[in-house]
């Protein structure tokens, strides 16, 4: 570049104004080239210094745009192998390295040490890029969900007595919802039906109503009509900021009028509770002992801030929780040895119909069988964040991968739950297989399980969830004896905020 510069200042008799910019722009190029160059320099030298080796890079075709890995991965998603994909990479290019996507270069881990680092280090960590985008349109900036920082530990502080012992131990916020979708279910034995469809109506019922007092109803006869506009505009709205956040940073920002529509009316409907539950506060009958918004409106907060914080709940809970009672029929609809067992379980002559918190959280097959399945069929099967500065991770340096790493500060990193859910040296060489009896091993995991992640940000309705599933899959188990997979072909996840089972999850039943 310098050398054209001269030739061109040399061999120029008519400069113009025009040519001028030329130069100076050149000059700026060369300029900027050798400034990155040496910050380059520097940056390798403080690497060096700290012990830190060189990360592997995928072997991109294209290294400018990354486009070769990008249409890879589209195709991967669209085909709902993406996971698939992330494992082939981190057992060719190493469990740490380099790719680039659309321009910019993500650092993809799957070291355990890394995550664990990431998770607990959450101010030099926090979520940043399309884990924040995704989910920005709906919740906006101060859900506990999108922030970090003050505006983070307020909202946690603010959410955390919600989910106290006393109020996951309640069972009969689930009860009439889990009715509902016994009762929805086919009465024709060996009829096909879609048991995630009903899940994800169910888990939206007991989360209206235990937020808001409130349920959707959509598992009865008679639902709303607002319910069912309110349910097909979460779904829109989550499907949808999920695609953007995709597009990157600046195609995020372009107007998508559908969407805005859809986000206005599901703010409205939550709007409405607010504004009815503050009105009846000192009137209201109570069905129940405890309602999350209830509680929320005592700390008087604005009622954007709310809604915020009611979506975002939703959003973490709702397909979470269906996702992962679906994975559970999933895989017992393909061992009927484990549906045997666990119907001896939850069938034993000292339990009735209404078992206690403490009854169910001691049924040991029961709990196996839920942790089993949320191994191989997280719903939260990647994650991500991004460097608030230059900082260090322990492993992926070096020929070995060994070697601690230095991160340029924004640089954004994800991995895969999924992969370190699979890890043969962590689970043994059958660790692809459902087999809840691994767990009455003397298996101990730490950061290697990691369904609910880790650290201060760890799910605020893990004892939730749990109950919830435990609790359906108690009540399905005593009414129904057996479950049949009636579709076949290898595990598939769409990979969206949550993962799913792209066509859902056709089963058929016998009752007991
Ligand atoms: C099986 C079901 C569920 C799974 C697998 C799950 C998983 C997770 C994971 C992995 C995170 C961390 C996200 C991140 O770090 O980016 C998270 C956060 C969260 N989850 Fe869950 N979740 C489930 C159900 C629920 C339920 C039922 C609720 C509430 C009713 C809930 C509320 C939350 C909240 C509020 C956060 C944000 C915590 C924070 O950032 O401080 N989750 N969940």
């Amino acid at each position: 570049l310098q050398r054209a510069c001269s030739h061109f200042i040399i061999n120029s008799s008519h400069v113009t104004a025009s040519s001028y910019l030329v130069l100076l722009a050149l000059a700026a190029i060369a300029v900027q080239l050798n400034l990155s160059l040496v910050r380059k320099y520097l940056f390798y030298r403080r690497a060096r210094a700290l012990g830190c080796g060189t990360v592997a890079v995928y072997p991109h075709k294209d290294p400018i745009l990354g486009l070769d890995s990008f249409s890879e991965g589209l195709r991967a998603f669209n085909s709902h192998r993406l996971l698939d994909m992330y494992a082939k990479r981190f057992a060719s290019c190493g469990t740490t390295h380099y790719t680039n996507t659309l321009g910019s270069w993500v650092l993809m881990t799957n070291e355990v040490e890394n995550v664990k680092t990431i998770l607990t280090r959450i101010d030099d960590w926090p979520i940043a890029g399309p884990r924040q985008l995704a989910v920005l349109a709906v919740l906006g900036p101060d859900s506990i969900f999108t922030s970090n920082g003050a505006a983070w530990h307020k909202a946690r502080v603010m959410m955390r007595p919600a989910f106290v012992r006393d109020q996951v131990a309640d069972l009969a916020c689930f009860d009439r919802h889990i009715a509902n979708l016994l009762a929805a279910i086919p009465a024709d034995d060996g009829k096909t039906f879609d048991m995630q469809a009903l899940l994800l109506d169910m888990t939206m019922d007991a989360s209206t109503d235990f937020l808001m007092g409130y349920s959707t109803n959509t598992l009865t006869t008679a639902p709303s009509p607002e319910a069912l506009q309110f349910v097909q505009d979460f779904e829109y709205a989550s499907r949808e900021s999920a695609k953007k956040s995709r597009l990157g940073q600046v195609l995020f920002m372009l107007p998508h009028r559908e969407l805005t529509e859809a986000v206005r009316r599901l703010r409205e409907y939550v709007r409405f509770y607010i504004k009815k539950t503050a009105a009846e506060a000192e009137t209201k009958e109570k069905e129940r002992g405890y309602v999350f918004l209830d509680e929320l409106l005592k700390a008087n907060p604005p009622e954007d801030y709310a809604v915020d914080q009611i979506l975002s709940i939703l959003i973490a809970g709702r397909d979470t929780t269906a996702s992962a009672i679906t994975a559970a029929f999933y895989f017992l609809a393909r061992h009927p040895a484990a549906v045997e067992r666990l119907r001896c379980e939850v069938c034993a002559p000292d339990l009735d119909d209404h078992p206690t918190w403490e009854q169910l959280k001691r049924l040991k097959y029961l709990n196996n069988v839920i942790k089993e399945a949320l191994r191989l069929f997280s719903p939260v099967s990647t994650n991500s964040r991004a460097a608030s500065k230059e900082t260090v991770l322990p492993r992926g340096g070096g020929p070995s991968g060994k070697q601690p790493i230095l991160v340029p500060k924004g640089t954004p990193v994800r991995w895969s739950v999924h992969g370190l859910h699979r890890n043969k040296e962590i689970y043994g060489p059958d660790a692809d297989e459902f087999r809840p009896e691994r767990w009455e091993s003397d298996l101990r995991v730490g950061w290697e399980y990691l369904p609910f992640s880790g650290g201060p940000r760890i799910c605020l309705g893990q004892q939730f969830a749990l109950t919830q599933i435990a609790y359906t899959l108690f009540k399905f188990f005593r009414a129904f004896r057996a479950i049949e997979a009636r579709d076949s072909g290898p595990l598939l996840a769409q990979t969206n905020l949550t993962a799913s089972f792209p066509y859902g999850c056709l089963v058929s039943v016998t009752r007991a």
